[in-house]
C-alpha cells in the first residue's frame, strides 16, 4: 500500500501535467508542495522553461538548490498557475491553509495567479472545515488584546473553540517569513466559512487567515484507488 509521502508525490506528479512551457508559476509550501518542486526541477533539467515565485523562504531555498529559475512577485506580478498543498479541502474547494505557517505569502501568490491547483492526499478532503485548527496571522504588537478580540469575533460568527499562539519546538513563538505570529483557532467545525472569514478580517491586528475561499479551481487528490481531480468552476 502507498504511504502518505508516496500519495503526496503522486498528486504532485499529476499536477505537473498542467504545467506548460513558458508558465509563470506560484510555488507552494509544505511537504506536498516540496514533492512538486522536486518533480518540477527534474522537468526544468530536461529543458522545460518556467519561472517560479516561491511562497516561503523554505520553498525558495529548495527551488534554488534544485536549479528552478525564480522571480519575486514584484518581478512577475501576474502568474499563470499556482500549485500548493492544503491542510483541509472542504465543499466548493474551500481550503484551510497555513499549517506550515506560510499562509500570508501563499494567499498573495495564489491571488496573483489565474488559476490555483491544490494538491494533497485524499485524507485532506472533508465534509466540513474546521477539525484542522484555523491559522490566523497577527502582528506582534498587542497579541493578547488581538487574541481576545478574535475570540469574541469568532464566537459572534457562530463558532466556538480555543485560540492558541503557535510555538516552535523549542518553546518560542513561531514567527512567519513576514515577521508576524500565528494564533491557531481550534474550532472543531466551521459551519459558515465566509461568515467566519469576514468576522476575523474585521479584527484590528489580523494580517491574514488561512481560509482560502474561491481561490482553488482544481484539487488533485491521491488515494489508494488512484488520482481524483475535483473542479470548481466558480473559483476566481
Ligand atoms: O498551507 C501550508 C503551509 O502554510 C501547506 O500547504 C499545508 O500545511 C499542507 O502541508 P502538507 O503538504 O505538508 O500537508
Amino acid at each position: 500500500m502507498a504511504d502518505a509521502e508516496d500519495l503526496k508525490r503522486r498528486a504532485a506528479a499529476r499536477a505537473l501535467e498542467y504545467v506548460t512551457d513558458g508558465m509563470r508559476l506560484g510555488l507552494g509550501t509544505g511537504s506536498t508542495a516540496k514533492h512538486f518542486v522536486a518533480l518540477l526541477a527534474e522537468r526544468v533539467a530536461g529543458g522545460l522553461k518556467v519561472v517560479g515565485v516561491p511562497t516561503s523562504e523554505q520553498t525558495k531555498a529548495q527551488a534554488l538548490s534544485l536549479g528552478v529559475p525564480l522571480a519575486t512577485l514584484d518581478e512577475q506580478p501576474e502568474l499563470d498557475l499556482c500549485i500548493d498543498g492544503a491542510d483541509e479541502i472542504g465543499p466548493g474547494l474551500a481550503l484551510i491553509k497555513g499549517g506550515g505557517g506560510a499562509l500570508l505569502r501563499e494567499k498573495i501568490v495564489a491571488s496573483a495567479a489565474r488559476e490555483m491547483i491544490v494538491i494533497a492526499d485524499e485524507t485532506k478532503l472533508v465534509g466540513t472545515l474546521g477539525v484542522f485548527p484555523l491559522p490566523i496571522e497577527i502582528v506582534t504588537f498587542g497579541v493578547v488584546a488581538t487574541t481576545r478580540r478574535l475570540e469574541s469575533a469568532i464566537a459572534a460568527a457562530g463558532c466556538a473553540g480555543e485560540l492558541r499562539l503557535r510555538h516552535t519546538k523549542d518553546g518560542k513563538p513561531f514567527v512567519t517569513d513576514q515577521g508576524n505570529v500565528i494564533v491557531d483557532a481550534h474550532l472543531g467545525q466551521i459551519a459558515d466559512p465566509r461568515r467566519l472569514a469576514r468576522a476575523v478580517e474585521e479584527v484590528a491586528g489580523v494580517v491574514e487567515h488561512g481560509l482560502f475561499l474561491g481561490l482553488a479551481r482544481r484539487a488533485v487528490l491521491a488515494g489508494a484507488d488512484g488520482i481524483r481531480v475535483l473542479e470548481d468552476q466558480t473559483a476566481a
